[in-house]
């Protein structure tokens, strides 16, 4: 049995240590800039503390004439919704030190969620946060997209799949692309 709060803890120092240490940023993969197309909905998030950076994802689809929209949470019994977000606009201080869209911002059905996470494995399991929002949101929003975003050394041997836990279709990390 793996511990989760014990193994969020290791993965955020590793993270910290890692983002320390000046790694290159994400770049884009073909594979990822194959699959946009004018008018996708494609949400990306505010990287938090050492969390990678998905902002030149984001970039890429809106260069490619997709719809940017973040995630927007109140508390843990609301589901997070995502807003549409103009690049330059700005942003309003939400929990857990979040920077996130006016809670009346346009909301919009993803096809793309490029998604935060803790840690990840070979078979492209994820780790959250531990609130449940991105599984929840993968269950409300089945046919998306599920591009995990993070640091390669946050990759670990094996994770403890949950009954509730979608896997993602791809992952981006400095090192490049995976996918299944
Ligand atoms: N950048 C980013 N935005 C995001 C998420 C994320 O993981 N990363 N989320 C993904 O769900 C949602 C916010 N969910 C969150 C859920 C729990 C905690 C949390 O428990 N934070 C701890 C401290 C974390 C730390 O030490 O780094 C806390 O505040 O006590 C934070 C965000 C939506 N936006
Ligand atoms: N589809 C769902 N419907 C309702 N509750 C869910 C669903 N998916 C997950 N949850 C709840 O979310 C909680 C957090 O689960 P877990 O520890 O797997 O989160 P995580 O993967 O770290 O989080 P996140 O998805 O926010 O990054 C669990 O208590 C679980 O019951």
């Amino acid at each position: 049995m793996i511990d989760k709060p014990a193994l969020r803890a290791h993965i955020r120092a590793t993270r910290d240590a890692f983002v320390a240490s000046n790694p290159p940023p994400i770049t884009v993969p073909d594979a990822f800039r194959a699959r946009l197309s004018h008018g996708l909905t494609v949400t990306s998030y505010v990287p938090m503390g050492s969390e990678a950076d998905p902002s030149p994802l984001a970039r890429t689809a809106t260069e490619a004439g997709c719809v940017l929209a973040l995630p927007h949470v109140t508390v843990r019994s609301e589901p997070m919704r995502f807003l549409a977000w103009e690049t330059e606009a700005a942003l309003e201080a939400g929990p857990f030190g979040l920077s996130q869209p006016a809670a009346d911002a346009i909301e919009l059905r993803p096809d793309i969620i490029l998604t935060p996470m803790l840690a990840f494995d070979a078979k492209l399991d994820r780790l959250g946060q531990g609130a449940g929002y991105y599984d929840r949101a993968f269950a409300r929003f089945p046919d998306a997209w599920r591009v995990g975003v993070a640091w390669s050394v946050q990759q670990v041997d094996g994770l403890p799949v949950e009954p509730w836990d979608m896997t993602l279709h791809a992952i981006v990390t400095e090192r490049g692309w995976m996918t299944r």
